[in-house]
């Protein structure tokens, strides 16, 4: 049989407690056909899916070990066959648990991450521990919710960002009552802090370009408290679906989905108070939540998602109306897709000036700055990159669309020379800690 499709093969009969020969062979399952375009959590998720008489515990101890696997395998080589590597895993990441310090920098250096990484991002001894720890699971509680919800639901613990709770209980939250009435989302408080940084106001008119399935937007529309609109648009209509699904179930009325192709062609003509591009990307900043992409992931992507990146604010830009705020999120950490993106609009885009976001931090000093690098040791969430700007009110069009308008047709895209200016340079550097 292909082991890709052994997925689909009918559930086994569970009796309601599980041997762990059968729960190392369903992680085992996983893992064979996880690959770059079977990522781990898709298949894991659909194992599960399938056996779904497995009691919770027996679940998540298979969703343990894979996640494990992944976590430890660049120490796993002289491991003979995958249960050992799944024994061995477990027991790397206990001990671990117990003494981080455990392990040595030289060891992180070269079995962390791959190679490659090395090219394109600054690796600190910190970042790379911070991948090899556990997730911790964050929700955003919906407005007016507070209170009742850390009573019903239990075990929350409040962070430094107003409604960002980590959850620290045992139950599957998604089959939670509390879930199913829409009274929380589950969001990495990081993805949490771009909102708040959006900083969207009632009544205001937004888009969240990349909307995916609406993570942003149900927040910023929150933020908004029901008043004025979010555009939500992205290039997968499944994606748009399951905001659509998602919105019914927070009661977001607030709220436009539309499919658009990433192009210079936008599916409305309005402008904008703000637009929040939430661009796809690597990913590397969440490498410690989801270790199989360490293994699937490849320098190429790093620089045609960077590529993809500038097209993007590119296409966006001319949306933003006088006065208004463009946010580019990533939740990557290399340099070709986060300040170089920022430099190439930069010098392409003097008619935007930087807008100053306030570092967020507790116990930093306040400080602003027009981009803000977020590394998981400081937040215990993902890795993000933001950066903010605002259109000069006294702006004409961007240069790079007057170009397009003496050279090109209409609806033809830009040549990428005219995106390229000198670039007036940001600094990245973060305060010292
Ligand atoms: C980082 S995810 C967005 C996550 C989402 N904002 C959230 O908070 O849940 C990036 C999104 O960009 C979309 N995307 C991929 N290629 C695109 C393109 N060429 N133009 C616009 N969106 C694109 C993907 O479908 C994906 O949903």
């Amino acid at each position: 049989m292909d082991p890709k499709t052994s997925v689909h093969r009918s559930p086994r009969p569970f009796t309601g407690i599980e041997p762990e020969e059968l729960l190392l062979s369903l992680a085992v399952e996983v893992i064979e056909n996880a690959d770059r375009e079977h990522p781990a959590d898709r298949v894991l998720r659909e194992v599960l899916h399938r056996e779904a008489q497995l009691s919770q515990p027996g679940a998540a101890r298979v969703s343990r070990w894979v996640f494990q696997y992944y976590r430890w395998r660049g120490w796993l080589k002289n491991e003979r066959g995958l249960l050992r590597k799944i024994r061995k895993a477990e027991e790397l990441a206990e001990r671990f648990e117990k003494n981080p310090f455990s392990l040595r920098a030289e060891a992180l250096r070269a079995k962390a991450v791959p190679s490659w990484v090395h090219e394109v991002m600054d690796v600190s001894d910190a970042w790379l521990r911070s991948l090899q720890r556990e997730p911790k699971l964050f929700i955003r509680v919906r407005p007016g919710q507070g209170r009742e919800l850390v009573e019903s639901l239990g075990h929350l613990r409040k962070t430094w960002l107003p409604d960002a709770y980590v959850y620290e209980g045992r139950r599957d939250l998604f089959r939670t009552h509390e879930f199913a009435q829409g009274r929380f989302e589950i969001q990495d408080i990081t993805s949490q802090l771009v909102g708040h940084l959006c900083a969207p106001r009632p009544g205001e008119l937004w888009w969240d370009a990349c909307a995916g399935e609406g993570g942003k937007t149900l927040h910023l529309a929150d933020l908004m408290q029901g008043r004025g609109q979010v555009w939500a648009t992205d290039t997968a209509q499944w994606r748009l679906e399951r905001l659509r699904r998602r919105a019914a179930r927070a009661q977001v009325q607030n709220y436009q989905a539309a499919h658009w192709d990433g192009g210079p062609e936008r599916p409305m003509s309005v402008l904008f108070d703000g637009v929040l591009v939430d661009a796809p990307c690597s990913g590397v900043g969440t490498w410690g939540r989801n270790p199989h992409a360490r293994w699937t992931t490849q320098l190429q992507d790093v620089h045609e998602l960077a590529a993809l990146q500038r097209r993007l604010l590119e296409h966006v830009a001319p949306a933003v109306k006088p006065g208004g705020r463009l946010i580019y999120a990533v939740c990557t950490l290399t340099r070709p897709e986060t300040i170089e993106v920022v430099n190439a609009f930069q010098g392409a885009h003097p008619e935007f000036e930087p807008l100053p976001l306030r570092w967020p931090l507790p116990g930093l000093p306040d400080w602003s700055t027009p981009t803000l690098l977020l590394w998981p040791q400081d937040t215990d969430g993902n890795g993000m990159f933001i950066a903010a700007w605002r259109r000069r009110k006294d702006a004409g069009p961007a240069p790079a669309q007057l170009e397009r308008n003496r050279s090109s047709q209409p609806g033809e895209p830009a040549s990428s020379q005219t995106l390229l200016g000198p670039a007036e340079r940001i600094s990245t550097e973060l305060p010292e800690k």
